[in-house]
């Protein structure tokens, strides 16, 4: 990313940004307006010329933004250009839909192996992904995984967190309902949904007192 210091929740816009303009291209439209995209990702356009402004100039006035510059801009910032190896640990319900999934829309992050604990599991592969003992990843050179996606039960998220710590992972992508206690230069991100239908369901009641106070 550019040198200057980019706030986190422009960071944490900026993947939208790129599916949506990946998306503009693909139909052929090659040109979009702030306000225009900010309809389409339902963000302001005040947010989101702001958010582009601490790269420099990617727009211009009276013309808007050229939605393929953009677009491979966004692809060198946020490392899409590389292939990011991440590993899954907990192969269960949540960890098998993943490695089901595996990112198959985007092709530069691949979950490369799996680990579990249960030996029903170890040894054999979904989707193509060798699924390996547990025992087996703190001696592993993981220095060239980006992350490790966390699906175990919470009580197992901390020991599953050290052991690839130990491995050499910075990046937590964990589902775990619980929080872990990590390095300050480890990078945990946290998914929880029950968190964002709270939100959603929060949001949605208060525009509507809001609309019936009005
Ligand atoms: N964030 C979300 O929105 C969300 C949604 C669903 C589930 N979850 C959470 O994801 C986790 C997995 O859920 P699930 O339904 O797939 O559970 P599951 O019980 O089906 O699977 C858990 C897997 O982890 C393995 N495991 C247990 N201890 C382990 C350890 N120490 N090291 C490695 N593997 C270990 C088990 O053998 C099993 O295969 C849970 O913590 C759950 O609460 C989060």
């Amino acid at each position: 990313m550019s040198s200057q210091h980019v706030p986190q929740a422009t960071a944490e816009r900026l993947p939208l940004y790129y599916r949506t303009l990946q998306h503009l291209v693909t139909i052929g439209k090659t040109r979009i307006s702030s306000s225009e995209f900010g309809n389409l990702v339902q963000i302001d356009s005040t947010t989101i010329r702001k958010d582009f402004s601490y790269f420099g100039a990617l727009g211009r006035k009276g013309y808007g933004y050229d939605t393929q510059h953009l677009m491979e801009f966004l692809r060198k910032t946020l490392y899409q250009d590389e292939l990011s190896k991440v590993v899954l640990i907990g192969v269960g319900h949540l960890g098998t839909a993943l490695l089901n999934h595996n990112f198959q829309k985007n092709n530069n992050t691949k979950i490369v192996r799996a680990y579990d604990v249960d030996p029903k599991k170890i040894g054999t592969e979904i989707s193509g992904t060798e699924i390996c003992a547990m025992d087996e990843l703190a001696g592993a050179d993981n220095h060239d995984i980006t992350a490790a996606i966390l699906t175990v039960p919470a009580a197992h998220a901390q020991e599953a967190a050290d052991l690839a710590l130990a491995s050499g992972i910075r990046g937590f992508l964990n589902f775990s309902p619980t929080t872990l206690s990590l390095p300050s230069n480890v990078y945990v991100r946290h998914v929880d949904m029950t968190v964002e239908l709270q939100a959603l369901i929060y949001f949605l009641n208060h525009a509507m007192e809001q609309r019936n106070s009005q």
